[in-house]
């Protein structure tokens, strides 16, 4: 499985090394890309007796012109519709030359019921957003709801950010070349691809590996190494053992879910470390998990060190405030080393004093991942929310400031490193849109750091085991569903090591 997800600007260096390794030429690329495209048209429309190509005056319109032509040896009638013109002397205009159709402005085009249409006006090259004639063609299409097949990407969605430019296609299907690109992956971006196809147009990995990509998707291959093992003489305090912090008697239900989710995700003990107040409460909703009075940062710190605590849960229901900053700055500047996963209202909390957060966790040694939905994002990084850039820009500058791993919570989780790799989680669903289950994610990237797994890749696990989870489930699930259904999920992991 190929993992690397390359931006425009890394897939045109590809090609550009692959063009100067040879024997393929930029126009060898472009047939081959045509092909692609073509023999995905041809297999996935066999019904299809006539097809709209609409091309544009780049490289993703030449894509386009050697489609036509494809397609109009196969027999199929073709309609070609073009905006602007190639560029003399390049591949594009090569292909336009080697096209027996000849082309009607973009401007007379409209759909006509039953036609598909090939989507080859812009890809990797869109610059700025789409207007004019480009824009009706695209209204014109939705209205008309003809299937679209887009070529590498729908015209108006940036390979770079997944954001629409102006407008964009919706496209049935999209086949791109290589590899991903971050806009088949990031939201709004990936509803408008549809099914992504990735041809293979022979760039070969040495070349993708020589550009140096550091985004992939979050599938099991980028970490499944990584997964924790146990020698057979384990006992349940070297497997791992996760302390989770309460809050007070009307806000733990939280922590217990994430104490619960690192239990279920492999910990071999997990350790509740709870105020005097809310002891009670806890101890009435407590099996398997232990429970430990703890009202003070020197408590927590000597637990810590006593019971060999690896990894540690810290955020869910405590307070938005400053004693719960302040608390977690004593914890990392003690010199104990446990990972820590920083979530909900201890995001918050660290959002009262940002810089000072940042100084601590710059110096500290152990592992450390904070887990922000966007709203928490823009608390603790708000110009970096308010930034143009994509998703995986945020989060990677995140990452860089606080130097911890940050896991920027969505439909699109983005993971990213402080080391500059990041991973796009691609499995999440909506199912996952309830309250409570970002408590077990925090619990299950835990109970996996517990075990020794390494932050950046425990992190992106935990995100894919934890749509995986609700998955499995289906509707109707709770969050408090979903630890039990970790055992599966791993289970199928486990299957295929
Ligand atoms: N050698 C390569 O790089 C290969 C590239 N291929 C194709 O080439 C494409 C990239 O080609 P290009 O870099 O030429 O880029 P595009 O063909 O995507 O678009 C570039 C052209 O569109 C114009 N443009 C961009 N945004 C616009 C807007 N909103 N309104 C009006 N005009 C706009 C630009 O000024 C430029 O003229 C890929 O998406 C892929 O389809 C394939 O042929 C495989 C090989
Ligand atoms: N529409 C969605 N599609 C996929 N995942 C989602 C969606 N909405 C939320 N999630 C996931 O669900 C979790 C919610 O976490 P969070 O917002 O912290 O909720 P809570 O605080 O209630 O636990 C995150 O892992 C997030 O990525
Ligand atoms: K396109």
């Amino acid at each position: 499985m190929r993992l690397e997800v390359l931006t425009p600007a890394e897939m045109s260096e590809c090609d550009r090394r692959t063009i100067a390794a040879g024997p393929l030429d930029g126009y060898g690329l472009m047939l081959r890309a045509g092909q692609a495209v073509a023999s995905t048209a041809l297999s996935r429309y066999p019904g299809a007796s006539r097809v709209d190509v609409l091309c544009g005056p780049g490289n993703n319109g030449g894509d386009g012109y050697v489609v036509a032509e494809i397609l109009r040896r196969s027999g199929i009638e073709v309609a070609l519709f073009a905006e602007g013109s190639p560029k003399k002397g390049t591949d594009a205009a090569r292909a336009r030359t080697d096209c027996r159709i000849e082309p009607r402005p973009l401007a007379e085009y409209a759909p006509t019921k039953g036609n598909l249409v090939v989507d080859a006006i812009f890809g990797a090259g869109l610059d700025r957003p789409v207007s004019g004639t480009v824009m009706r063609a695209i209204e014109f299409t939705a209205e008309a709801r003809a299937p679209v097949l887009a070529v590498d990407l729908p015209s108006g969605v940036s390979g770079e950010t997944g954001k629409i430019l102006g407008t964009a296609f919706s496209a049935e299907l999209t086949v791109t070349f290589a590899r991903l690109k971050p806009g088949h992956l990031l939201l709004p971006g990936r509803t408008n691809c549809g099914e992504v196809i990735v041809a293979d147009i022979g760039i070969p990995d040495s070349v993708v590996a020589s550009v140096g990509p550091k985004c992939f998707e979050n599938r099991p291959d980028l970490w499944r190494k990584t997964l924790p093992s146990w020698a057979v003489d384990v006992h349940k305090y070297s497997r791992g053992h996760v302390a989770a912090f309460s809050g007070g008697p009307s806000a733990t239900g939280a922590v217990r879910l994430s104490a619960l989710a690192a239990a279920r995700a492999g910990a071999g003990a997990v350790t509740l470390l709870s105020p005097s107040a809310a002891l009670l409460v806890n101890a009435a909703h407590l099996t398997s998990i232990m429970l430990r009075r703890c009202d003070s940062g020197v408590e927590a710190l000597d637990f810590i060190s006593d019971r060999r605590v690896r990894a540690i849960v810290f955020g869910p229901g405590l307070a938005p405030e400053e004693p719960t900053a302040a608390m977690l700055r004593e914890l990392l500047g003690a010199g104990e080393n446990p990972a820590v996963v920083v979530d909900a209202s201890a995001i918050t909390a660290l959002a009262l004093d940002p810089e000072g957060f940042f100084e601590v966790s710059a110096a500290y040694e152990g592992p450390l991942v904070l887990t922000p939905h966007e709203g928490e994002f823009a608390r603790l990084f708000p110009d970096l929310a308010a930034q143009s850039g994509s998703k995986l820009e945020r989060a990677r500058l995140a990452a860089q400031r606080a130097s911890a791993v940050v896991l920027l919570k969505g439909p699109d989780t983005v993971i990213a490193s402080p080391d500059g790799r990041a991973a796009i989680n691609f499995n999440g669903t909506p199912l996952l849109a309830t309250a409570g289950s970002g408590d077990v994610l925090s619990g299950i990237i835990a109970g996996l750091l517990a075990q020794g797994m390494p932050a950046f890749e425990a992190a992106c696990a935990a995100a894919w085991m934890h749509a995986e989870a609700a998955r499995s489930l289906g509707p109707g699930l709770i969050a408090d569903d979903l630890p039990g259904a970790l055992p599966g999920v791993l289970g199928n992991l486990e299957a295929g090591r």
